[in-house]
């Protein structure tokens, strides 16, 4: 199909919808295919997923488009095998020797804690891309979104005082209506496909505060195109920052960290740092020497918030003052009120469905 831009068609735009449309053909099949395997696998008594392919697979993806691939990787695994479920499949390979492999996020919530590592290797990739390559051991230390930390509870260890959480607005993690919440009863709201936390909590939110009964449909995290069909979109990270700050005429943006310190009195915590329990178990000292570089790194950062901001306006996304407004606002502690606020959203989280009943956090060294 060709694609018009003003009123002639661009030759290059069909060849790339061509290509678009060869792409997801080929998804398809890959999906048909790799569902055939873990068919085959389950009815031997083996489980969905294979941790070693996966690896080869993040590899293979990754040396060809670094971080990006990452994400990528973790984007057309989902799509064959669905999100990594609450089986207990993953049996990460944990290395032996060498360095302990950090990740941290690409958005700029994790901004200060990447600034503050400076040289300190790390992976980069979206939330969603992180909690895989941290269940399938690609990485052994990195920040996972509340929620697939909650899901993954009994496989995982927090790392004591450090989180990505607001205490009030936190600019990047927001639902756009057309109109007051109350006119979304019985409407629908598109939540963006890279939010985990976000999503849940803001069927939380609406169900239990707005008390609105809504229809939920998980979309690619597109503002525009998720209001062509919803009456409310969630979205998160660096495209919610954009459309924070320069808010669309005729949107709502409602702040998802200002409702629920509204709503509950209490900071609302959207990721923590993690290891798996195996590694912590198998490597202490390592995982130790990983948390005190991280709270270094966040703190050389917290001290040096404009230089960060300027290092992130790189992108051209934001600019240095954007972004130094939002990282003031973000809060990477993780205290006694984070703790309280994590506590009574998985409450919440669990009464939906989401979580298991059980689901807390523990924290590697016993403590908080
Ligand atoms: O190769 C396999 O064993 C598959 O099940 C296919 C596949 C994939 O889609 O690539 C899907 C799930 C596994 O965890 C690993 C790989």
């Amino acid at each position: 199909m060709a694609v018009r831009t003003g009123t002639h068609v661009t030759p290059a735009r069909s060849r790339i919808d061509d290509l678009d449309t060869k792409l997801i053909a080929l998804l398809h099949e890959r999906r048909r295919i790799s569902a055939g395997i873990q068919r085959d696998r389950l009815a031997n008594g083996g489980v969905r997923t294979d941790t070693a392919r996966e690896r080869e697979i993040f590899r293979r993806y990754r040396s060809e488009f670094g971080s990006a691939g990452t994400t990528l990787s973790s984007t057309v695994l989902e799509i064959c095998r669905g999100r990594l479920g609450a089986e207990r499949a993953h049996h990460a390979i944990e290395p032996e020797t060498g360095p302990l492999r950090l990740g941290t996020f690409s958005f700029a919530n994790c901004g200060t804690v990447r600034w503050g590592l400076a040289d300190v290797p790390t992976e980069t990739g979206t939330p969603a891309a992180m909690a895989a390559a941290l269940l399938v051991g690609e990485v052994d230390v990195a920040p996972i979104s509340l929620v697939e930390y909650l899901r993954h509870h009994d496989e995982l260890l927090a790392l004591p005082g450090l989180a990505i959480g607001s205490d009030g607005p936190v600019l990047s993690c927001q639902l756009f209506t057309r109109g007051p919440l109350e006119d979304l009863a019985g409407g629908r709201v598109a939540l963006g496909s890279t939010s985990r936390t976000a999503a849940l909590l803001a069927t939380v939110l609406l169900a239990e505060w707005a008390g609105v009964d809504v229809e939920y449909r998980v979309e690619p995290p597109v503002l525009a195109d998720m209001l062509r069909q919803a009456d409310g979109a969630v979205l998160i990270g660096d495209a919610a920052l954009a459309e924070t700050l320069h808010p669309r005429p005729g949107l709502r943006v409602h702040d998802l960290g200002a409702l629920w310190r509204d709503w509950t009195g209490l900071p609302m915590v959207f990721a923590v740092w993690a290891v798996r329990r195996s590694t912590a178990a198998r490597r202490p000292d390592d995982v130790r020497a990983a948390h005190a570089v991280l709270l270094e790194a966040a703190g050389r950062g917290a001290a040096n918030l404009a230089d960060v901001a300027e290092s992130l306006a790189h992108n051209g996304l934001f600019s240095g003052d954007e972004l130094t407004r939002y990282l003031g606002t973000l809060d990477h502690s993780l205290g006694e009120r984070q703790l309280a606020g994590i506590r009574h959203f998985a409450k919440l989280a669990a009464r939906h469905g989401d979580v298991a009943e059980d689901a807390d956090l523990t924290f590697f060294g016993g403590d908080a």
